[in-house]
């Protein structure tokens, strides 16, 4: 059948992208892989829509999108015959949008991009579909209403089965939803991303240099609520000297994220010691 005459799909994937990590991108790829494969519909474009500052309500460790949308923008900047773009529609109204209005602005958006036929999929892992699941979090009328009307491609993730995710939706339901096998494992997650930096440790090759380079420049993910001196790790004692150089005591040595603390103990007979805070790199 000739490509114009293939029915024409543009996915979505929805989410933090607190950094974009090739993961991310490659969750993209495989699931126009399956689908192509599949059901032989012509994939014409994909949008990454970030989610809005608001957002930070429910994942306290959300940075700017002014940052996150640079970040995503750097990497794709990097890629060759990019079928791949970033849309910020979400991150520029003025609150969080659920899901399912971000899906139908996305169809008024494909159809000018793509033309009048284009039909949107949201791609997602399976930890969002558990997510979908949770009424608390998810109002089933919308996720009915995506479900049926977008259908869902679904990726694989470790630690979830994949069964018992599905027997939370109603069985019907399993027709709009396709799974995507991970062809090729990439479980690199935004959260592994911020450990990662937060601990000083290397994220080369996991996602783009150019953001590697940034988030350093901007000193992102450094002190996450888990990893700040509010919580430090000992990591060992310094000796208190008096003026003539003598050893009088010990004082407490911690670091967090980018920071070294020293706590002096209280003299004798005091009650309060000297807490001391400096920036390392
Ligand atoms: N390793 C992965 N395998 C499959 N899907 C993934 C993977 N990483 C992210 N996704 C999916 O990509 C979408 C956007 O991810 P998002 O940035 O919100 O989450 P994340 O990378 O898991 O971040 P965080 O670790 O901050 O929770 C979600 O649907 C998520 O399930
Ligand atoms: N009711 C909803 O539409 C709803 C609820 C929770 C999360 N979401 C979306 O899911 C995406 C991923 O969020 P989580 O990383 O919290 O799973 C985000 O884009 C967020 O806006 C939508």
């Amino acid at each position: 059948m000739s490509e114009r005459r293939r029915s024409q799909v543009a996915l979505v994937l929805c989410g933090s992208f607190n950094p974009l990590t090739y993961t991310h991108l490659r969750v993209l790829e495989m699931a126009r892989d399956q689908i192509t494969s599949t059901s032989g519909v012509n994939v014409v474009g994909g949008l990454i829509s970030p989610v809005h500052d608001e957002y930070s309500r429910q994942k306290d460790t959300l940075i700017s999108s002014k940052h996150r949308v640079k970040m995503i923008r750097l990497t794709l900047s990097e890629q060759e015959d990019n079928w791949v773009q970033l849309w910020d529609w979400e991150v520029r109204q003025t609150g969080w949008k659920c899901t399912s209005e971000v899906l139908l602005e996305s169809e008024r958006v494909c159809r000018q991009l793509y033309g009048p036929t284009v039909r949107v999929m949201l791609v997602c892992g399976i930890d969002m579909l558990k997510k979908m699941a949770d009424p608390e979090c998810w109002d089933p009328v919308d996720v009915e209403y995506i479900v049926k009307k977008y259908g869902l491609l679904v990726h694989m993730r470790r630690g979830y089965d994949v069964e018992a995710v599905l027997q939370e939706f109603p069985e019907h339901y399993r027709q709009f939803i396709v799974l995507v096998p991970n062809t090729v494992h990439c479980e690199v997650s935004s959260t592994e991303i911020r450990s990662l930096t937060g601990r000083g440790l290397s994220t080369r090759y996991l996602l783009s240099d150019k953001v590697a380079t940034y988030i350093k420049k901007n000193r992102l993910y450094r002190t996450s609520p888990r990893n700040s001196v509010a919580h430090p790790t000992l990591v060992g004692y310094t000796h208190i000297h008096s003026p003539r150089g003598s050893v009088v005591g010990y004082a407490h040595v911690s670091r967090g994220a980018g920071k070294l603390g020293v706590y002096t103990p209280p003299p004798r007979g005091g009650s309060t010691g000297e807490y001391e805070e400096s920036d390392v790199e």
